[in-house]
């Protein structure tokens, strides 16, 4: 017997924006199919997902939830008591507003509101972005009713029966990238003639790549390129202060990229860290690219991300440790050999899964109808 449409929906998923993003995109395309459906997202108070996703378009509720430090703070010894009260207030969501499904991909906020769904036998879903289960995802997999994931080999971290490889959701916006040249030119203030190079560190900024960067400032102008680069958010005011002595006509320093879809249309190469969406995203723009993994996430897995394009001479790779030293002439040296950068182009573009947002929409959908 068919549901009752309107759908409701609860989504949660923050704390970076490698969380936000596919939530975002799951409930665009979601949105799409049902245009009467209800969304609601669930998200961590005081963390990213507060502004990312009302800028969206939908309405999100904050739970009292973080995670666990490495160092002795009050914000840990507060913890236990914030899983508490997070659960109760997640089961009081789940209970007033009725979802037909909930779905998580993964953070702080997803942990209480994905527990609070299996307790109440709602069906949920959960997203893992990367090739390793993430702590929140890892903790309820056995109990949701579908896993999505990216990788293969992902029943080391759940049961074998509710896994779907459907790779990771990426934004519509970003899936056409190709014909947006000339409006990315024109939003950046930028000459088609001239090369331009996308230097992003991850949502939340890098402090290596923008190390990097201001070791080859000097170059980067030489060369007479455009760059966009974004500093991240916490580190903006300090690198724009770095700057002052500099002629930053061709380049666009900002904390924060809204329009990634236009920042991927003017590159003719992108610096970027690995995060699992970045590396989506940039097979889906199809974009010569110079991956530097983040070395402080669980298990390395950015530079096992990378390492999955590089043997595939998909992307070239340099090292955390290496970039402060190499990465600005790399950058330059691939902008300017158009064999390279093409052959780059063509290997990338075969490893994306453009398909994906809708095969978790679709697999969302047999959940509800279940
Ligand atoms: C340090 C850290 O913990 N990183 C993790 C985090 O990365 P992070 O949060 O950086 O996420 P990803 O690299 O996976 O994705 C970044 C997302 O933010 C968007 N974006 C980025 C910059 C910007 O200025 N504007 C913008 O919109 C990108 O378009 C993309 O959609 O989550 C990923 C997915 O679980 C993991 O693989 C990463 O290892």
């Amino acid at each position: 017997m068919s549901k009752k449409q309107p759908y409701r929906l609860i989504i949660s998923g923050g704390g970076t924006g490698g969380h936000i993003f596919p939530a975002i995109a799951i409930a665009n395309a979601f949105r799409e199919r049902h245009p009467d459906a209800e969304i609601l997202f669930v998200g961590a108070e005081g963390r990213m997902e507060m502004t990312r996703v009302p800028e969206a378009g939908y309405k999100i509720v904050g739970l009292w939830i973080s995670g666990l430090q490495r160092k002795l703070t009050w914000s840990n010894l507060m913890f236990p008591l914030k899983v508490i009260v997070s659960y109760f207030k997640a089961a009081r969501i789940v209970k007033n507003y009725r979802p037909d499904a909930v779905i998580g991909t993964g953070g702080y906020a997803s942990g209480p509101i994905m527990m609070a769904a299996t307790r109440s036998n709602v069906p949920s879903l959960i997203q893992e972005q990367n090739s390793f289960a993430g702590l929140t995802n890892k903790q309820v997999g056995g109990k949701v009713s579908k896993v999505c994931v990216a990788y293969e080999g992902m029943e080391k971290y759940f049961p074998k029966d509710k896994i779907v490889l459907t790779g990771n959701p990426v934004r519509k916006d970003i899936l056409s990238v190709e014909g947006k040249r000339l409006q990315a030119l024109s939003h950046f203030g930028f000459d088609g003639n001239v090369k331009t190079l996308l230097i992003i560190g991850g949502s939340l900024g890098a402090r290596t790549i923008n190390e990097s960067v201001i070791a080859g400032i000097s170059k980067l102008i030489d060369a007479q390129i455009q760059v966009i680069w974004q500093t991240g958010k916490g580190y903006y005011d300090a690198y724009k202060a770095k700057l002052g002595q500099y002629d930053l006509k061709n380049i666009r320093v900002q904390d924060f990229v809204r329009e990634m879809d236009l920042a991927y249309a003017a590159a003719d190469v992108v610096i970027s860290r690995s995060g699992a969406i970045a590396v989506s995203e940039l097979c889906i723009a199809g974009k010569p690219a110079i991956l530097v993994p983040s070395p402080n996430v669980a298990e390395d897995h950015q530079t096992k991300n990378a390492m999955a394009l590089v043997n595939k001479n998909a992307a070239l790779m340099v090292a955390d440790k290496d970039a402060q030293d190499v990465l600005v002439d790399e950058a330059l040296t691939l902008l300017f050999d158009d064999q390279r950068a093409k052959k780059l182009r063509e290997q990338i573009t075969l490893l994306a899964k453009p398909n994906a947002t809708q095969d978790i929409v679709v697999e969302i959908e047999k959940m509800i109808q279940a």
